[in-house]
This record gives C-alpha cells, structure tokens and sequence, in this order.
C-alpha cells in the first residue's frame, strides 16, 4: 500500500487517517465517508510558502477552492495564510460565510454576471481575474455606475498545450477560457483596462492545464507571459506588478504517476521568472501568485465505502458494488480516471484476487476502479479509495438521487464532521408539489 501523509496500518489491521481508525470512522460517520488528512493540507499549503520564501519572493499561495470547496477548508487555507481562488457566486458565498478576508479572494471565471460581479464588488474583494473582453467592459459599467473601483489581473492564454487529458486542458489557443494572446486580445484588452480610471491591472494570470507532471510547460508559458510583457512595457509603458501562473499541479493516484515534489514545480517558476527578469533592469521582479487545488487537498482525501454485492462472471470478471459511485466521484466516468483502493477493515491482507468495483448508480459507465488485486472481498468490507480528496466531493451529483455523502477531518486523532450527510429530507427540500388543476369534466 502507497501511504499518504499519515495514513498507516494499526495493530487491528485496520487503516488508520490522522490517527483516527477508518472503521471507527464509518461506524459513526457511516458511508460513503470523504476523510480528509488535515494535516497532509496543512504540509502541502506550507511546502509551497516556503519556496517562495526561501527564494525572496513576493507571493501569494491561492488555493483554487472549486477542488473541493466547504466553509471548514476555507477556514484551513484561511488559518495556513493562503488566499482563495473562487469561480462562482456560491463559492464566494461560501468563503464569505466562512469569514475568508475578501482582500486575498480572487475571483475567476469565463461568465460571470452581472449579479456575481456586483456581490465581489459589494464584499470588496482582492481582485478579479477578467476572463474575456465582455467581461472586461461589463466590470468596467458597473463599477462606474456603483462609483467603485476594481482590481484586475488580465487572465491570457498562452497557447501552451499541456500534457494532460484534453478535458482538463486550459492554456492552448482554442479555449472557452482566457484573452488569448496570439490573435491581439490580450493587448486590446490591456489598453481599455489601463485607459480606465475605475480598473487597476494588477497584472497577469495565466493557467495552462491540470494534473501536469513536468515543468516544462509552466517554463514555456512564463517564457510567452514574459515576450507580451516586454511588447507592453515598450508599447503602452506597462509593467505588471502580479504574475498569476495558475495551478494544475500533479498528483499521484496510482503508480502509474509520477508527480514532481509540489515545491519543484513553483522552484522551476521562479526560477524562470529570475531568467527572464534580467532583461528587464530597474524593474521591480513581479509578485508570483500561484493558484493550486488538486495539489493542496486531492491526496489528503480519502473515500470510505461499504461493499454490497457481487458478481462474478466466469473468466470475465468480478465486479463488487459499493454503496456511492459516480455521484460522490465522477472522475473515473468523466476522464477515465484511475485510483488505488485497500480493504480498510483488512488493510494487511494480502491480495489474492482481482475485481472491479462497480458505483450503484444506473448506468454501465458507473465504474469506480477496474481490475485491483485486493484481498478476498466479503460483504459489508470497507474500501478506502486513495486520493479523492480533489474535485470528488466537489462535482458530486445527486443523480439517481443520491444522497451526498458526510465530510469529515481528521488530525492528530480527532475527528471532526465538516459536511454533514444528506437526508432524504434535503433532496426533496426543494421541490415543489404539482400545482392540481381541478378537473371540470
Ligand atoms: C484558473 C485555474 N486556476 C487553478 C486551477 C486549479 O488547478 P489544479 O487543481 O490542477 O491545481 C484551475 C483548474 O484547473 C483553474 O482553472
Ligand atoms: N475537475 C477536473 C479538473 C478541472 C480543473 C479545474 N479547471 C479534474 O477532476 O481533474
């Protein structure tokens, strides 16, 4: 078994997060049960700070909170010093309702309404990260009309191409996201921003992809990021005081990746961004804003589910079912994703069969791991599945209506519930009965 940040196997054979017993864990949680290492959070957020410390930089760590977004991890992230990435509406509400400082919330984005821009500009948070020319002018309107002004930093697409899943690709030219920098959007958008008496242009954002391995790519992208900023220092005297580069560092789920220490990507960016600084004398090196989610909480997530049936189907397969599924983790449906699991009530075991586990939602896609060697599996086992602590409970779904599952953390022993499980009563909480017409037949 891979172990991450302080799992390990007790004296029962158990596994064991945060010093707290998963079996425990499921019989007063119950399952499926998101078990997050706190302090493997806490280690990540740190690893990163340093860095930048450690090379004299200027920084901020935002953590992008759409990987997992609760009001107890923005607490964390608050509490480790890190800013706050949001994408909607909902996750700034829920940042503010966790008294995250607006000041280190950015606010990101391809549509953001009127209404959501309105409600940033209300909590006056750090700045927003313009996406797209439209978005550009509409900021610019309302900040106007509401006599407020807005920080910006110009969100750009590099035209980098990101070894990862084409799903999960963000930086390359054809994308719903970002001023892209080959076709002049980027610059247009940079001479309407510095015309404007109500936007101050922080600086730059640029984000190339997710679950990326190799530094190279974050190199090229400061390297293009760094061509555009000498043509607007030279042409329109603008010199950026941020360089957002965005996240989408790697993580490893199954020995099939090969991560780079977190700290490797962010010494490779600044390293970059020294290079490129020589051939700007008497500038002032830019602040470094980096924006990680998966990196921060996707292997201190843990899911805890209890076995149910089986079938075996003769020099075929086994499949096992578990009681969650595609909508507590889409991964595995929506980008084949791949994950490692141990029987956590059995956890020294050896292996001695091969199965697939199979969610119990209706449809085939509905596949959580195929073909793992685990021990003999029985019923009401429970199975710990590694790593999904990233963008699992965050795009979970109540299709089929299922109810999503609790949340909880765990640190040196203590385990605390952050997300409380949804009741039958939550998912009809909503809906509204058919309005009966009377019948006058
Ligand atoms: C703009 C932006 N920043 C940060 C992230 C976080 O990426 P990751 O979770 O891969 O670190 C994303 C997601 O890909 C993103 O779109
Ligand atoms: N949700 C994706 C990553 C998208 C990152 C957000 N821009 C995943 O699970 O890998």
């Amino acid at each position: 078994m891979h172990a991450y940040g302080t799992m390990n196997i007790g004296e029962n054979g158990h596994l064991y997060i945060g010093g707290a017993d998963t079996a425990e864990l499921a019989a007063q949680y119950g399952t499926p049960l998101y078990v997050y290492d706190t302090s493997l959070i806490r280690e990540r957020a740190r690893g990163f700070q340093n860095v930048f410390k450690e090379e004299g930089m200027r920084y901020q760590v935002a953590y992008a909170s759409k990987a997992f977004s609760c009001m107890a991890v923005m607490q964390l992230a608050e509490e480790e010093g890190l800013s706050l990435d949001v994408v909607s509406g909902g996750e700034l509400h829920t940042a503010l309702s966790a008294g995250f400082p607006p000041a280190r919330i950015h606010f990101h984005g391809n549509n953001k309404s009127e209404e959501e821009i309105r409600f940033a500009l209300k909590a006056e948070i750090g700045c927003f990260v313009v996406d797209n020319e439209d978005e550009l002018y509409l900021l610019e309107e309302i900040c106007r009309e509401t006599g407020v002004s807005a920080s910006v930093l110009l969100r750009v697409t590099p035209g980098i191409e990101a070894h990862t899943h084409d799903y999960i690709l963000t930086g390359q030219e054809d994308s719903k996201f970002g001023l892209d920098v080959q076709n002049g959007q980027a610059t247009r958008a940079l001479q309407k921003a510095i015309q404007s008496e109500v936007l101050h242009v922080l600086g730059i954002h640029c984000h190339i992809g997710s679950q990326i391995f190799e530094t190279a790519g974050f190199t090229m992208a400061i390297q293009t990021l760094f061509q555009l900023i000498k043509e607007w220092d030279s042409e329109l005297d603008y010199f950026p005081k941020v360089l957002n580069l965005g996240g989408g560092f790697g993580i490893r789920y199954t020995e099939e990746d090969t991560p780079l220490a977190p700290e490797t990507y962010v010494k490779a960016m600044i390293d970059e961004v020294k290079v490129q600084m020589k051939s700007f004398s008497g500038k002032t090196t830019p602040e470094i804003w980096i924006e990680p989610g998966r990196s921060l909480v996707g292997d201190a997530g843990t899911t805890l589910y209890k076995t149910g049936t089986q079938k075996d189907i003769p020099g075929i397969r086994r499949y096992v079912s578990i009681d969650g599924g595609m909508s507590d983790n889409i991964r595995p449906a929506l980008y084949q994703a791949k994950y490692d699991a141990v029987l956590a009530n059995r956890a020294a075991e050896k292996a001695s069969q091969e199965v697939s586990i199979a969610g119990k939602c209706c449809e085939s896609g509905d596949m959580l791991i195929w073909d793992i060697k685990l021990p003999e599996v029985r019923k009401d086992d429970l199975l710990a599945v590694f790593c999904t602590g990233a963008y699992g409970y965050s795009m979970a779904s109540n299709y089929n209506r299922m109810m999503k599952p609790a949340v909880v953390f765990v640190e040196n022993g203590d385990a605390q519930l952050v997300i409380r499980r949804e009741t039958f009563e939550d998912l009809t909480a909503q809906d509204l009965p058919l309005r009966r017409h009377s019948m006058s037949r």
